[in-house]
């Protein structure tokens, strides 16, 4: 396979701007303190659908056990390790090996077999999985299209899978663009407000992929409540999504 099709999905410069915040990844005061905040809102949307897809009961000790799950964009393991720990074989890919080699680190020093892999989604031909997520992601990646096919070829019969990811409004250009990256809440050059996805597009690109998307839920900001799962989904929405029949 040629180097240009096997990183279709991959803009190297975004596998450089996320690669050199490897190094304090995991530091919930560093660079990528968002995501530490924005992880327990979106483990409650997942850990509710997990239960509804799979009738399990999250307060369980372990819900995805004898699952394997995939987490596509892992970054340096924010989700790959909770799912790990709700009983998952986990498989963590990302397109900076700087983030992998932070994530195998982090994952060995917690005691966690996760399977970490640096490479492109489609290029590696991962398939089978019951659980499919990746958070933050599409609107970080070269062609969302193929992006999309090759989670869909990942995803098991019946499997589930959940996507995250900034909505393209004036509150979110406000917000997570113009806001947070002047701030210095996120790291300058993160977001790129043309590339976000709304709803109805990402609805249309899982389509093409014969994936049906389920009711999105918002993930709002407010200086009282900080990130939550909203009804609102101008700032930031997650969703499950299911093969079609
Ligand atoms: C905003 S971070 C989100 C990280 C993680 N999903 C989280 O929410 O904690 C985006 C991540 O996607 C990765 N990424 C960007 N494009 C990618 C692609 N085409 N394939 C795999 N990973 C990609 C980046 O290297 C980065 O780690």
């Amino acid at each position: 396979m040629s180097n240009a099709t096997s990183r279709a999905t991959i803009r190297p410069e975004e596998a450089a701007h996320f690669g050199q915040l490897a190094a304090d990844w995991w530091d919930p005061n560093g660079s990528s303190a968002m995501l530490h905040k924005l992880n327990p809102v979106r483990l409650g949307f997942i850990r509710a659908a997990i239960d509804a897809h799979w009738g399990t009961d999250s307060r369980g000790v372990r819900p995805l056990s004898g699952k394997r799950a995939l987490d596509v964009g892992c970054g340096a393991g924010l989700l790959c390790e909770p799912l790990a720990r709700l009983g998952a074989a986990v498989t963590g890919v990302d397109a900076a090996e700087e983030n992998i080699a932070v994530a195998s680190a982090h994952a060995a020093g917690g005691g966690l077999a996760i399977d970490y892999r640096c490479g492109d989604i489609g290029a590696l031909r991962l398939t089978g999985f019951d659980l499919v997520t990746s958070m933050e992601v599409i609107e970080h990646v070269a062609d969302k299209a193929a992006f999309v096919k090759a989670l869909a070829g990942a995803l098991a019969p019946g499997g589930l899978m959940i996507l995250s990811t900034p909505n393209r409004t004036a509150q979110s250009k406000l917000l997570l663009v113009e806001g947070a990256e002047r701030l210095g809440m996120v790291p300058r050059g993160t977001h790129h407000w043309q590339d976000f996805v709304t709803p109805d597009e990402l609805r249309e690109l899982l389509a093409d992929a014969g994936l049906v998307m389920g009711e999105p839920q918002g993930i709002g900001w407010s200086p009282t409540k900080g990130l939550h799962l909203s009804a609102d989904l101008a700032l930031n929405y997650i969703c499950g999504v299911t093969l079609g029949s």
